[in-house]
């Protein structure tokens, strides 16, 4: 067996669309949903990030502001620039670019975003939300990678009830809040959340109906540890030199050799990167409906 792909890059690009036709609803009544990026520093990955993100809004109509600081700024600073998107109407919904400088408190930054504007779906309300279930179906946004993961599987009409999932990674972004969503009444998940530290992992990974790698180790998962027809998320990111050209290439934790076995793979690149992105469009679109009584 070979896999079918989890086409993220179309996926997302139908997301898109669709948001596009929504963006021209709010346009019609005079709003214009509002992307700002916050970028601190000069990380040649983070600039090209946040220009993806530039170019999503334009695609779906979305304005964008970029606000720009430099390496060394203060955290009293880098305050001011979170104060000023929060009071700014034209910014419907923000991000803060992570990882920020050593000299930056980041969960002081967090919490000091909007929760009516947090774009990420990372503000300790909303996470918190996630938590209480208060947010169903839409009353806050969900954190991007979380929900396009599900997304990407919904729209490729691959089901999840009852099966068993085993996250492997304990990040913020994904390995920590994706059991929430997972293990919803409608979805139904049974969620297993592993990590580096995990002294059984090879058995877990044998029981495990999906497979999210989410821990940031270049093909840390093998062929010979899954199971047969299994679903893999490959979600972790890392730059290896290829081995061929000698230059640097993103890399996901699942060795490609696995694919073999699978039933269902979701690549990386090409699988819940871009999802990701459009899942932030999402967020934006959708607190700016909820401004105008469009969703509750
Ligand atoms: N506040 C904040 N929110 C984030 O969501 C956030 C962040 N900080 N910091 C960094 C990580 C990383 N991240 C990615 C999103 C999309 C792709 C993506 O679309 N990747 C393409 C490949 C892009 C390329 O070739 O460079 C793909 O997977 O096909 C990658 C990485 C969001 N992050």
């Amino acid at each position: 067996m070979t896999a079918q792909i989890l086409d993220g890059r179309a996926t997302a690009a139908a997301i898109k669309s669709e948001l596009a036709e929504r963006v021209k609803v709010l346009a019609d009544k005079g709003r214009v949903p509002g992307l700002a990026t916050v970028l601190v520093g000069d990380d040649p990955a983070s600039h090209s990030y946040v220009a993806g993100k530039h170019r999503d809004c334009e695609q779906v109509g979305i304005s964008s502001i970029r606000k720009e600081l430099p390496a060394d700024v203060s955290q009293e600073d880098l305050e001011k620039a979170i104060d000023e998107l929060n009071e700014d109407p034209a910014c419907t919904g923000y991000i803060v670019q992570l990882p920020l400088p050593d000299q930056i408190d980041t969960n002081a930054i967090l919490e000091r975003i909007d929760p009516a504007k947090d774009a990420d779906g990372l503000h300790p309300t909303n996470l918190g939300r996630l938590v209480l279930n208060v947010n169903e179906p839409m009353t806050s946004p969900l954190p991007c990678t979380p929900a396009g993961i599900v997304e990407l599987l919904d729209r490729h009409g691959v089901e999840l009830k009852g099966k068993h999932v085993v996250v492997v990674g304990r990040g913020v972004t994904v390995g920590r809040p994706i059991g929430l969503l997972l293990t919803r009444r409608e979805i139904n998940a049974t969620v297993t959340l592993a990590h580096t530290g995990t002294q059984n992992l090879g058995e877990l990974l044998a029981q495990a109906d999906v497979v999210v790698a989410a821990a940031g180790r270049p093909h840390m998962i093998k062929a010979d540890q899954i199971k047969d027809g299994a679903v893999l998320l490959d979600v972790g990111v890392s730059r290896i030199e290829d081995p061929e050209t000698g230059k640097k290439k993103l890399t996901g934790d699942i060795d490609p050799a696995a694919a073999e076995k699978a039933s269902w793979l979701s690549p990386n690149p090409g699988g819940v990167g871009p999802m990701t992105r459009a899942m932030l469009l999402v967020n934006v679109v959708e607190s700016c409906e909820r401004a105008e009584g469009i969703l509750q």
